[in-house]
Parts: C-alpha cells; sequence; structure tokens
C-alpha cells in the first residue's frame, strides 16, 4: 500500500481558513486536493472542541466524554485534545484536517501528540493547517502557503520565508498615560501563602506561595492540566477556591468582604476566547474605549478625553487609519493588539494575558510580544502572561513554574536571568 500523502499549509491571520476547511470537508473540488474528493474527512480544531462543548452545555449531550464523568469545559487543554482525536480516530476517516493541533499545549503534550499523529499518518492523510512554520511536521509532502484563498506550492517552510521577509514589529509612540492615576495603596499586589486546591477529592494545587508585587512582569509556565487557569480564576474571583485561605488580592484578604467587582477594577483581561466568539457591532475606537467601561463593546457615550486616549493607543498600535472600521473587519493579529489596548486604558494594577499568541502567526505574535514588553518597560502595571511556547523575544522579570505531582502541583518563583 503506497504511503498516503501529507500536506501543510501556512496560514496567516489574512488567509481565508475558513472557507478552505469547508471546501475539503464537504467534498467540494479543491484543485490541489483533489484525491480527498468524495472522501471521507473530519476536522481536529478548537472550534469542534467548542462546538461538543456546546453540546454538553445546552443539550446534555456527552459525545466526547461518554463514558467519563467529568465535563469537556473542565479539562485542561490537552485532556480535550486527547479525547477529540480519539473520537476522530473511531470513526475511521480517510483523511483528518488540523487546524493549529499544537496550539495551548505545553512542550511534553505537544510532542506526544506529534509522535501519535506521525503514527496515524502511515494510514490516514494529514492536512495541517498551522500558522506557526515550526509547527509543520517532518513528514510533510506537500507544502503550501494560503494568501487569502489562493494555495501557493513551495518546497518547504523555509524557502517560503527566504522569498518573503518578515515585517517589522516596531512600535514608535511610548504607551498612552492614563486619564486617572490608578490607586494602589500596596506594593503588593497579590499574596498566595500555603493554598491548596482540590477538584472532587483530588489535589490539583499543593502548597502554592506566590507574591506578585507592583509592576512586576510574570510568565506563568506550567503543563496542560497543571493549575493555571485554576490559579488565574483564583486572581480575578471567578474561582471561590481561595475562600478561608491565607490569600490576599490587592490588599484585601479573600472572603473579607470583597466583592468580584473590587477584584475586577484592579484587573485588565485578555484571552483570546474573548473575541473569538464576539460578534456585536462596534468601531475600533469603541472597542479601546470600552475598556474604560469593563463592557466588551462599547454601550455609552465617551467623553472627549477617552477618545483622544483611544486615538493615542491607535496610533501607537499604527491602527490610527482604522478607527472607524468594525471592530470584526480587523484581521485576527490586529483584534488581539486592540484587546491589549482596552485591557489597558485604565492602566489597571494588574494585566492579565492567558494565552494570548495562540493561533497568531509568526509575525502578528513577534508584534504581540513587542508590545507586551513595551507595556511592561513603560507602565507600572504588573504583567502576568500565560503561555506555552518559548515565546521568542518575551522579556518577563520572573517565571512562576507549576510542577505536576502525585498530590497536584507545586510552584516555583525563579528569576528570568537564573531560570
Ligand atoms: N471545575 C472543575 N471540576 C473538576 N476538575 C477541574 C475543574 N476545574 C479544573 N479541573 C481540573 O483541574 C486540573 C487543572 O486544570 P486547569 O484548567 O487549571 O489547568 P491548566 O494548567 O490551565 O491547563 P491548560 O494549560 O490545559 O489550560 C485539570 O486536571 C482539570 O481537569
Amino acid at each position: 500500500m503506497n504511503q498516503p500523502k501529507n500536506y501543510a499549509i501556512l496560514i496567516n491571520n489574512t488567509s481565508q481558513t475558513k472557507s478552505l476547511v469547508n471546501s475539503l470537508l464537504n467534498n467540494s473540488v479543491v484543485e490541489e486536493f483533489k484525491e480527498f474528493h468524495n472522501k471521507k474527512g473530519l476536522l481536529f480544531s478548537r472550534s469542534e472542541i467548542e462546538r461538543f462543548m456546546d453540546e454538553e452545555e445546552r443539550h446534555d449531550a456527552k459525545i466526547l466524554t461518554s463514558g467519563i464523568s467529568q465535563s469537556l469545559k473542565s479539562m485542561s487543554s490537552g485532556e480535550q485534545k486527547k479525547v477529540l482525536l480519539r473520537y476522530l480516530l473511531e470513526q475511521k476517516p480517510h483523511f483528518l484536517v488540523l487546524v493549529n493541533p499544537f496550539d495551548n499545549l505545553d512542550v511534553a503534550t505537544q510532542s506526544n501528540l506529534k509522535e501519535q499523529l506521525l503514527s496515524i499518518c502511515k494510514t490516514t492523510s494529514l492536512v495541517l493547517l498551522v500558522s506557526r512554520s515550526n509547527d509543520v511536521l517532518p513528514i510533510t509532502t506537500d507544502f503550501f502557503k494560503l494568501d487569502g484563498n489562493k494555495l501557493f506550492s513551495y518546497a518547504s517552510p523555509e524557502t517560503f520565508w527566504k522569498k518573503h521577509k518578515q515585517a517589522s514589529t516596531k512600535f514608535i509612540e511610548t504607551i498612552p498615560p492614563p486619564i486617572k492615576p490608578p490607586e494602589v495603596e500596596d506594593i503588593r499586589l497579590i499574596n498566595f501563602k500555603n493554598i491548596f486546591v482540590s477538584f472532587d477529592g483530588r489535589q490539583v494545587l499543593d502548597n502554592i506561595n506566590w507574591t506578585i508585587n507592583k509592576g512586576e512582569f510574570w510568565q506563568l509556565i506550567g503543563p496542560n492540566g497543571s493549575g493555571k487557569t485554576t490559579l488565574l480564576s483564583m486572581i480575578t474571583g471567578d474561582s471561590h477556591k481561595g475562600y478561608g485561605q491565607d490569600l490576599t488580592l490587592f490588599g484585601q484578604k479573600k472572603g473579607s468582604g470583597e466583592s468580584v467587582w473590587d477584584l475586577k477594577k484592579n484587573i485588565g483581561y485578555f484571552t483570546p476566547a474573548m473575541t473569538d466568539k464576539f460578534r456585536g457591532y462596534h468601531t475600533t475606537e469603541n472597542m479601546v474605549i470600552s475598556g474604560f467601561y469593563d463592557s466588551v463593546g462599547l454601550y455609552t457615550n465617551p467623553s472627549d478625553q477617552e477618545k483622544r486616549t483611544a486615538a493615542q493607543w491607535l496610533k501607537l498600535l499604527h491602527l490610527y487609519e482604522k478607527t472607524t472600521t468594525q471592530f470584526l473587519e480587523l484581521t485576527t493579529g490586529e483584534k488581539r493588539l486592540v484587546m491589549v489596548a482596552r485591557a489597558m486604558v485604565k492602566h489597571p494594577p494588574l494585566l492579565i494575558l492567558d494565552e494570548p499568541t495562540a493561533g497568531l502567526d509568526d509575525t502578528s505574535a513577534a508584534l504581540f510580544i513587542a508590545l507586551v514588553n513595551k507595556i511592561s518597560q513603560e507602565s507600572e502595571t504588573a504583567i502576568i502572561f500565560v503561555s506555552h511556547r518559548t515565546e521568542v523575544g518575551l522579556e518577563p522579570q520572573f517565571h512562576y513554574i507549576l510542577t505536576m505531582n502525585k498530590n497536584g502541583s507545586t510552584g516555583k518563583a525563579t528569576n528570568h536571568a537564573n531560570s
């Protein structure tokens, strides 16, 4: 039997990825993939996981988690991808279309998945659509770049990059100042002291000690399922696991009568899920201004001062000419820059960026990282940046590293220079 072909397609934030994926899966003829016409193809992507999550939540249909008591939503990204892949393979497809399969996965889980794919590709064709050149698998037989809706063939990603130089990642203007300086009395923003967390009798976090001071830049690192989201949700007030424990947030001991609102006003927050499903009609300018009101999208009349600040941010981001453009029309990379500006307009004491570069192409990720470094250098806002990738160019001062053990994850703070 002939070894199936394996395709890799480099996409960027202007590629019409969805349309190509639909054509491949719905039996439309795509010249370069004629061999798949009338063959069974299945999709492995974040959007498929979200679709199954929706089925579970709205219709109580446990499809990926049949026979498992835990919900799909409460699983870590690695766990979710594992159950999706198992489900797809059970249906014995002729080919698999995988969109950014390695996003949100830690290094070990990525290499597990890579090994699994290397074994699957002996019998099933793979069509891998990836935003990062490093994610192209070595078994690729045919490599393309998707520009808009057109596929261009290249011998390899290296040949592509030789022909196309990376765009510049420089921001020239300085970070716009806040209209009103934030009131932070305490230099110590967050203090976890001997914190333990369990779910259903299973300990997930084991004796966490972590202090974040004003202006510090942290990268939070840990394998899938190690408890990063759990830690963040204790800071944002979305988890009650901190009650009765020694957790101090912005000068207030957890459980001392603080409201979730008290916490949220101290935090600028961004995770790609905030815009991936966002369908509201708002201009780019209004999206930035909505950061003053803690809503996603603007539902009130902004002041002149707020408009001036938004203009300064858009100039900094080289997006001033898109002030009145609908936010939905921006590229994914542009949307993420705008959402960081939205989270930063008030210069909150703490900015949380939860896997903010997932799904971005190499150039957009570099631009995003340059912006975060700049915020760290030019503002007093502390930053927690969660990412599985070694983000080239990111300049955190400290790492907080979660390591998984039998009794849950332990944490270690390291100075970036020594780690
Ligand atoms: N509400 C819940 N009920 C049961 N288990 C949960 C719940 N929330 C989290 N968990 C479990 O706690 C562990 C830590 O999950 P968490 O989402 O915090 O990890 P993570 O480090 O953010 O993972 P990832 O990098 O994949 O997003 C996982 O094993 C997860 O299944």
